[in-house]
């Protein structure tokens, strides 16, 4: 076993990683809640790889998501998402974000479940809004009305979602905030697996 080096300090993330008691962390939640960008930040500041299931599913099939999803359908692109997800969490620990639908479905969301702590990023409509229209790489919100999908979603997708682990709210805040946030939530959450 090395020396601890006295002089760092023990910071929040080193905190967070000790709570995770060597598992993964899966972060899920619907588009634009801020799991890419919030996940790569989080597994810095807790020494932990990081790994995006939609830029893995990318790299493997060498293809962009709206390629896949407007070459192979919706159902092929769960079932490599699945067998993705399954990989990567056979391996760890490491923070893991998912994109929006991973967790609904069954398998994937089983695999998840026996694989790692899930972290739900919730957020609300108008949130999840100003951040995704900004972008045009989302298959599933090519509709006539995106606002009002991402709505229906919400509706669909917000029970299932509570399913995770922990929850924590995505606010119109800095990044660094829900960063500390999430971190925050993950000692929490042990203490109180600790006292029950
Ligand atoms: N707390 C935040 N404050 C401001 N912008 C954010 C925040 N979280 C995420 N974003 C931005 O919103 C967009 C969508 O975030 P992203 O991480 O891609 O979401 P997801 O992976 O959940 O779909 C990105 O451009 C990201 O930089
Ligand atoms: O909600 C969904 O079903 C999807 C979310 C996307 O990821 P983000 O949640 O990271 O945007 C991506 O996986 C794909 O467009 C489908
Ligand atoms: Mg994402």
């Amino acid at each position: 076993m090395s020396i601890p080096d006295l002089a760092k300090p023990v910071t929040l993330g080193d905190r967070a990683r000790a709570a995770l008691h060597g598992r993964n962390l899966i972060l899920v939640g619907l588009m634009g809640a801020g799991k890419s960008a919030i996940g790569r930040i989080i597994a810095q500041q807790m020494s932990l790889p990081f790994i995006d299931t939609d830029a893995e599913i990318e790299r493997v099939s060498r293809m962009t998501i709206p390629e896949l999803f407007a070459t192979y359908g919706e159902e092929e692109f769960r079932a490599l998402e699945t067998r993705v997800i399954e990989r990567l969490l056979r391996g760890g620990p490491r923070v893991v974000s998912t994109g929006g639908g991973a967790f609904i479905n069954e398998r994937t969301r089983a695999a998840i479940q026996a694989g790692g702590t899930s972290l739900w990023l919730k957020a609300d409509l108008e949130v999840l809004w100003e951040r995704v229209s900004k972008r045009d790489n989302r298959p599933l919100l090519k509709t006539e009305n995106p606002k009002q999908t991402l709505k229906n979603l919400m509706d669909l997708r917000y029970p299932i979602y509570e399913k995770a682990d922990i929850t924590v709210q995505s606010r119109d805040v800095r990044k660094e905030q829900v960063a500390g946030d999430v971190l925050s939530a993950i000692l929490s959450a042990a203490k109180e697996g600790a006292s029950s």
